[in-house]
């Protein structure tokens, strides 16, 4: 495929670098010094509060606003710059708010944005199979749910097979159903290479999905990682669940007597231990002096929505 770059063949170099990038809107820092690398193939997070400045960082990444201050590089590119022109041609992005023209149908909406964007019209269709609004296509869009207008507005973005996509707030407006079927077209489309950066506030939705994140907050980058070394690096306690029969609630508590738990709850057919991550081990061989008592052992790490707070309060 002629339209990959080296950076873009090769798994896991950076393809999207920000560093010290400011956006100031006068006394406003919507972006405040944000230093960023996305790798090639990654599903990349970009999670924080409304006002962070995630949509900010994407309008600079895609050459929309000018920068105040750092620098930004897509595909090796400088972000605005007569090579990024070219870069931009490989580049999809679904916006927040995606406008799409009432009185066209679905294939006349691609038509549209396939011009615009310069790039053959031939597959669309393929694009409107994809997206599953094949069975649309001829309807006009002031006919489409707000669920089937997202699938529109992701199927302009994927547009002239782009090799980075930018997708803020996908999955708005879609019911459970399409949301797993938005994320298998995600899986394709990495298995295909293609680069990724999503936001969300759906952070349930995104915790097992994404490869790493980024957690933003006042502007800033406060956090980058997998979810796993997030965890491990806020040291949030985990969660046993224990399934013991109620006469033996008390011998787990005598069991785990002396060790560094916090919390120990019964609940409805279990006790619930708190307890630190180095613990674990520890727990774990305390539970198990209690030979057949207990039936059934669930370890809970702590969500991306735990590690989110600690990181963005
Ligand atoms: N054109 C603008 N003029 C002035 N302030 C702006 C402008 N665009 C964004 N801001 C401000 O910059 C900050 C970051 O906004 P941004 O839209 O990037 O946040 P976000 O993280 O995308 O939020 P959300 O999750 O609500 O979409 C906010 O305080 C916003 O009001």
């Amino acid at each position: 495929m002629a339209d990959i770059s080296p950076a873009q063949n090769d798994p896991g170099a950076p393809v999207i670098v920000a560093r010290g990038v400011r956006k100031h809107y006068g006394p406003i820092h919507a972006v405040d010094g944000v230093d960023l690398e996305v790798r090639s193939g990654e599903l990349f997070g970009l999670i924080g509060h409304n006002g962070a400045g995630k949509s900010t960082m994407f309008k600079m990444m895609l050459g929309l606003i000018p920068l105040t201050a750092g620098e930004i590089r897509i595909d090796g590119a400088p972000v605005p710059g007569s090579d990024f022109r070219t870069v931009r041609r490989k580049v999809g992005y679904l916006p927040e708010n995606v406008v799409l023209y009432d009185n066209l149908t679905g294939t006349e909406t691609l038509d549209f944005f396939a011009r615009l964007k310069g790039v053959s019209t031939a597959n669309n269709a393929a694009v409107l199979e994809r997206v599953g609004l094949m069975h649309a296509a001829k309807r006009r869009v002031r006919e489409y749910s707000k669920g089937m207008r997202q699938r529109l507005g992701f199927a302009q973005a994927l547009l002239g097979k782009p090799r980075i996509l930018f997708l803020d707030e996908p999955t708005t407006g879609l019911d459970p159903e399409a949301i797993r079927g938005f994320y298998a077209i995600l899986r394709q489309l990495k298995s295909e290479g293609v680069t990724m950066v999503i936001t969300s506030h759906i952070l349930a939705e995104i915790q097992e999905r994404v490869d790493r994140l980024a957690i933003m907050a006042a502007g800033k980058v406060q956090a980058t990682g997998t979810v796993q070394a997030l965890r491990e690096q806020m040291d949030l306690p985990l969660w046993f669940d224990v399934r013991v029969a109620p006469e033996d609630f008390e011998a787990v508590r005598n069991a785990l007597g002396g060790l560094p738990v916090g919390a120990i709850e019964a609940r409805d057919g279990h006790v619930a231990v708190q307890c630190a991550r180095d613990a674990k081990m520890a727990v774990i061989a305390a539970l198990a002096t209690l030979n057949g008592k207990v039936r059934d052992l669930t370890v809970r790490e702590p969500s991306l929505e735990d590690v989110f707070f600690g990181f963005s309060d």
